[in-house]
This record gives structure tokens, sequence and C-alpha cells, in this order.
């Protein structure tokens, strides 16, 4: 595998869940084999769990981690090609894309959407621009339309706590105070639809994502018949698709409540409102997998990293 920017990029996802098992039980198995490279990983927003997983997985083989927040810290990136650079942009990605490429054997990126420009968002510009003008692999650490290392750690952990061959996933869109990205909700739709799982979505109306993405899933308009019989509740909150980026309903009585979900368990990426897009009753029972999935982070990151090192 040379870049891991999408789920797309998992030929089985069945084979790969067993490595990022077998990754955990023996964490530091491969501790040579990134001895000597570099993994840079570069910050365009704000991140808790990627940033440190990310690291840690990168540790695990032996590899030496550099942290660079771009926002704030590095000189403002272009994007455009051929524009005149009067504004307030001072480096070209193609400058900065193949300067880290000299620092670095592999280069993670983070960058989120605009949420107001659809057709640059899916057009997904940074991660683009770095697999063009970058000369080493490109890992997406949450870009404008997915996260596929958050989708792989879901799919990993959804793998470990199934209780029955065949079990039933339920995405539900939750409420939430701000206009928040489709990446996750996408990454984890591609990862169910290629799993052994029974997979429904539930969100209200005017929250359907990409239809391109969630092709014959069934989406449910109402909660409580999307999630009868529920092993797996994954919540996430989204702006909307079709009226892009727009905040068009904020219900609260789509916050995932225990009485909804009963013994299904609870999953969402973090970081979660409480009380907002989930009550505490879930997240503190024993149903609750966020910590776990989030432990899971850094497995499935290293699963990436080793198959790109073994490959390059
Ligand atoms: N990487 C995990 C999720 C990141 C982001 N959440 C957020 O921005 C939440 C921010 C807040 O709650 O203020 C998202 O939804 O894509
Ligand atoms: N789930 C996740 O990606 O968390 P961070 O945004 O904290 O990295």
């Amino acid at each position: 595998m040379k870049h891991y920017t999408s789920i797309h990029d998992i030929d089985h996802i069945n084979s790969w869940i067993e490595d990022a098992k077998a990754l955990k039980k023996e964490p530091l198995k491969h501790i040579t084999l990134g001895k000597n490279k570099t993994l840079g990983l570069l910050f365009f927003n704000s991140s808790l769990r990627t940033r440190l997983s990310t690291q840690k997985a990168a540790l695990n083989l032996g590899m030496n981690p550099i942290v660079m927040n771009v926002s704030g810290d590095a000189w403002g990136l272009e994007f455009n090609d051929g524009t005149v650079m009067n504004g307030n942009t001072a480096e070209h990605i193609k400058e900065a894309a193949a300067v880290v490429s000299q620092y670095c054997d592999i280069i993670a990126v983070r960058a989120f959407p605009t949420l107001t420009d659809k057709v640059k968002d899916e057009s997904e510009q940074v991660m683009s621009a770095f697999k063009k003008y970058a000369s080493v692999p490109i890992v997406n650490m949450e870009s404008a339309t997915g996260h596929p290392l958050q989708g792989l750690t879901d799919a990993l952990t959804i793998s470990e706590y199934a209780k029955v061959k065949k079990p039933k996933v339920v995405l539900s869109w939750a409420p939430h105070i701000k206009a928040l990205p489709h990446a996750v909700g996408n990454s984890f739709v591609q990862a169910m639809q290629k799993m052994d799982v029974e997979f429904v979505i539930a969100n209200p109306e005017g929250y359907d994502l990409n239809p391109e993405i969630t092709g014959s899933t069934p989406i449910y308009h109402n909660q409580e018949e999307a999630f009868k019989d529920a092993d797996f509740v994954y919540a996430k909150n989204w702006s909307s698709y079709e009226n892009y980026g727009k905040v068009v309903n904020s219900d609260p009585n789509w916050m995932i409540t225990k009485a909804k979900i009963g013994d299904a368990k609870f999953m969402h990426c973090l970081p979660v409102r409480r009380n907002v897009v989930v009550e505490d009753a879930v997240l503190d029972s024993d149903n609750s997998l966020v910590i776990e999935q989030a432990n899971n982070r850094t497995y499935a990151a290293q699963l990436v990293l080793k198959k790109i090192l073994e490959d390059s």
C-alpha cells in the first residue's frame, strides 16, 4: 500500500481486523520495522486521540514521530495553482510538500472541510495536494470527507465486541450545537458496508449523508424504528449535506439515552459533548465502548503504518 487516505484503500477488511488484533496482543513485535524512519504529523485542526495514538503507533514500530500544528505555526499555505500570492498565503504546497518529504518517510495530515464550499471539500484539496506534491506516502488523519483511521478502528471494535455472527449496527445522527463535518459518518458507513453486519442509518430529514456514499444502506428518519434489536449504536452529529454545512435541525429528542438503546453497545469517535449528543447514563455505563475505541486507534494506525513501511 502506498497511501492510506480512504476506507477504499482497505483490500480485505476481515484480514486487516485480524492483523490489528495481532498487533494489539503484541504491540512491540515489529519494533525494528520503522527503525530510522520518520513519521511527520501535520495538523491543520485540533486533535487529542489522533495526535497521540498515531505517534504511539509509530513508536511501537520503532519510528520517530515529528509533529507540527500547521495552522498558526507554519506559514500560510497556498493550494491554488497560478495564483499571484500577494494575499495571506506565504508558501505554496508545491514547495512545502516537497520540503517535508525530505524530512519524513511518511506524512500524515489532518485537514477538516470548509463546510461552506462543497466543491472544494469534495475535491479533497489539501489531501490531494499532499498526494500530488509529496514524494512519500500520505496518511489521512481526518480530511474533508473521510476519517479512515477512525473507520478502521470502529470495524475492529465491533469485531471484538460482537456477540452474534451478524450484529445489527446503527449509525445515528445526534444533536450538536455546531455544524460538524461528515467525515466520521462517511468512513463509518464505508467500513460497515465492507463488514458482515446488518447496517442501517438513522437521521432526521434533511440530514441524509452523500447518497453516493450511503448507496443501498437503509436510512430511517425514525430513530426508534432504526434502534429496534440493535447490537451497536454509533452516534455522531453531522451538518446537512443537501443544504451543505448548515444546521437545519438540532432536535434534542435525537440525543442518545439509555432508555432508547437498552442493552446495545454505545460507540462514538470522541470528543463528545455530554448531555447534548448522549446522556451521562449511557457514557458512564458498561455498555459504552468509547474508551476502548480510542485505545484501538493505536492499533489501527499501527497496522496502516506497518503496511506502508512493508511496501516502501
Ligand atoms: N476527530 C473526531 C471528530 C472531529 C470533529 N468534531 C468536532 O469538531 C467537535 C467539536 C466540538 O464539539 O466543539 C468532527 O465532527 O469531525
Ligand atoms: N476521534 C478522533 O479523531 O479524535 P481527535 O479529534 O481528538 O483526534
